[in-house]
């Protein structure tokens, strides 16, 4: 049954911190050193300004003593028995380590980035890849999830990361000019605290706007994502041309598009017009606290190293509680991204897997299907209504019925794709659910409806088939010549190695388009039927559909290929053409989820029902088609 992931909320201060220990922890994973060498730094990013701001005012007023008599110095102070031209050579210094230390941040950066990502994607694809189910990827709400999942994996350990140390820095920053004020004035230190008052509440108002805005404009951002996409897709290229819909996707894209700016806009204006206020408060409070502490000054209470402390002090305790503010909104939103991360590689595969998994011997008696009820939502309708089906072992079963009748459904099912909601499918009587799924799938070959084409050589798309043969040239070969795809193989540019696709090149002459070979829809389904040749003597060889894009006379000999190939081994064949089920040795008609006839061709023609009326039908065109041609023929002859 589809799951239906809840959708990640925006808050909740336990998830969110739990998230930033294991964005923090992937960052270890990612590169120790690295992150020790990232947390170090920060530190002593976050320290410098204020040592900066000390030593400065010791220089200043070194200066000041050695310069001014006696009764101008404020009562208690006493010059600082450094040497101002260590001073000022410590000065210096940490100005060159302030120049320098953001190449060095950027470097270490950059490398735990690279760390992290190679993690965070491995566990996500890994998660994804123990997803042993289709029902998830046909879930909208999962697919979305998956989307934001992917995005979060390159982006979000970082911004974490970053926002984290840059709040630790900040932090470090702020306490240290505090403790330096703290010395000089406590009346100071409380001065810059409600100087940077504004500045705080102006990233934060921002921040949970922009947090907020970023979550209501995703669903936005995605579909114009969408759009984009279907725009560059070679596969829709075609009919976007002939129905001529690029206008029409390009004004969806653009509405979209419109939308989003529009909220950005909005958000904008309030933060433009709560942050001028702000703003100006903040300047008056520090304006205020400079015009005392200069009166204080003239009269003798402060020295001129204190008046730069303080000056700097207040824009550096300002900057850094931005900093602070600003790092804690980047972290809360690349947080709720991370989210969709987490969630999804924690994730389990939605079949559930036996306790003790019995084994899949090789097929001796048959598959059973116990009257299986199936639904792909829990409110949806049923597709299979109690069939009853059994495939003997060696035996070949077709399966017929109207477009939508659930015959791709049961094959699903045989697959183990998905689980029957009600009811069970054995394998030598063993229930499919008490198997280990790839066990199960490794008895199994198959060509589906729709296939695949992979953007790999031609030798790769057939050796997929087997992995473990994908290297072995002469198995590919052999396969090929199952499929009656050899000869058109060898005759491509490359033949086995030539690319079957435009999209990507190989080899060191990387820039001939030549290289890259576009198949023909019956072409690209010879191929896939090779790839379920590579799969030879497996025990349940499923067609579902395999002729489907075959010109006649191919059609008729793929068929006819195929039931010699089919003969003695265990197979399932659906298809539309009635003249290739008709040798089945069993066939079963599906009509609304239900085995309404099953016999052989002759029993179910002498029965006279849905299989003998279809067969007519097609049977009827034919002989129509040919009685008109050899009509016309005469006539023109
Ligand atoms: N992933 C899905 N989620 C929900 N419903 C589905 C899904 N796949 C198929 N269905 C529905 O299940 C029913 C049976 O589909 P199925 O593909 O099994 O039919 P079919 O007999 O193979 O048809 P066709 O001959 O057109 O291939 C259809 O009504 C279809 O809409």
């Amino acid at each position: 049954m589809v799951d239906q992931p809840e959708v990640t909320k925006v808050g909740g201060w336990r998830g969110l911190v739990s998230r930033a220990f294991r964005a923090l922890a992937l960052t270890w994973q990612a590169g120790p050193i690295a992150a020790t060498s990232y947390l170090f730094l920060t530190i002593i990013q976050g320290a410098i300004p204020a040592a900066v701001t000390l030593f400065t005012k010791w220089l200043l007023d070194g200066i000041q003593f050695s310069t001014t008599s006696p009764e101008n110095i404020p009562a208690g102070q006493s010059p600082p028995d450094i040497h101002p031209m260590l001073l000022v050579a410590a000065i210096g210094g940490l100005g060159v380590i302030v120049a320098g230390m953001p190449y060095l941040t950027n470097y270490i950066q950059s490398r735990l980035k690279r760390g992290v990502t190679l993690v965070v994607q491995d566990r996500l694809f890994g998660a994804v890849n123990g997803f042993d189910g289709m029902a998830r990827f046909e879930n909208p709400a999962f697919l979305d999830r998956l989307r934001m999942a992917q995005q979060a994996a390159t982006m979000a350990p970082d911004q974490t990361a970053t926002a984290i140390f840059g709040i630790i820095q900040s932090t470090i920053t702020v306490v240290s000019f505090l403790g330096v004020l703290l010395v000089i004035s406590p009346i100071m230190t409380a001065v810059t605290v409600v100087a940077a008052i504004p500045a705080f509440f102006i990233q934060l108002a921002i921040s949970r706007q922009q947090a907020g805005m970023m979550w209501s404009l995703s669903p936005r951002n995605r579909r114009q994502l969408f759009y984009q996409m279907l725009m560059l897709d070679m596969a829709a290229v075609k009919e976007i041309r002939l129905f001529g819909l690029g206008d029409f996707l390009l004004g969806r894209m653009r509405r979209e598009t419109k939308a989003i700016n529009e909220g950005e806009e909005k958000i904008d204006r309030k933060v433009l017009s709560s942050q001028g206020p702000l703003a100006g408060a903040g300047a008056l409070v520090a304006a205020g606290g400079l015009v005392w502490m200069i009166s204080a000054t003239l009269a003798g209470q402060f020295t001129i190293g204190d008046v730069s402390a303080f000056i700097a002090a207040v824009a550096g305790v300002q900057a850094a509680i931005g900093g602070m503010v600003s790092g804690a909104t980047q972290g809360y939103q690349a947080l709720l991204l991370f989210g969709h991360y987490v969630d999804v590689s924690d994730m389990k595969s939605e079949l559930p897997a036996a306790a003790d998994p019995k084994p899949v011997p090789s097929l001796a008696t048959g598959i059973r299907v116990e009257d299986v009820w199936f639904r792909y939502t829990e409110d949806g309708p049923w597709v299979l209504r109690g069939v009853d089906l059994i495939i003997p072992f060696g035996r070949s079963l077709a399966l017929v019925g109207l477009n939508g009748a659930g015959k791709s459904t049961l094959v699903k099912l045989l697959c183990r794709l998905y689980d029957p909601t009600r009811g069970r499918i054995t394998w030598d009587g063993v229930d499919l659910r008490d198997v280990e799924v790839s066990r199960l799938r490794d008895r199994i070959s198959a060509v589906f409806q729709d296939y695949m084409s992979y953007d790999l050589s031609a030798a790769e798309n057939i050796g997929v088939g087997d992995l473990a043969h994908l290297d072995d040239r002469p198995r590919v070969v052999a396969a090929a010549k199952e499929a009656d795809v050899h000869e058109f193989v060898t005759g491509l540019g490359r033949g086995y190695d030539t690319m079957l696709s435009r999209i990507f090149f190989q080899g060191e002459d990387n820039e001939d388009p030549d290289e890259g070979v576009t198949l023909s829809g019956g072409q690209w389904q010879r191929i896939a039927l090779a790839r379920a040749m590579m799969r030879a003597g497996r025990d349940l060889l499923i067609l579902d559909e395999p002729s489907a894009g075959l010109d006649a006379a191919a059609e008729q000999a793929m068929h006819d290929q195929l039931r010699q190939y089919r003969s003695g081994a265990t197979s399932v064949l659906i298809s539309h053409r009635m003249g290739a089920v008709r040798h089945a040795d069993h066939i079963v008609v599906l009509q609304d989820g239900r085995i309404t006839e099953e016999g052989d061709h002759s029993e179910l023609m002498r029965s006279g029902g849905e299989y003998a009326r279809l067969f007519s039908i097609q049977a009827a065109n034919y002989v129509t088609d040919v009685d008109t041609s050899s009509a016309e023929a005469a006539t023109t002859g």
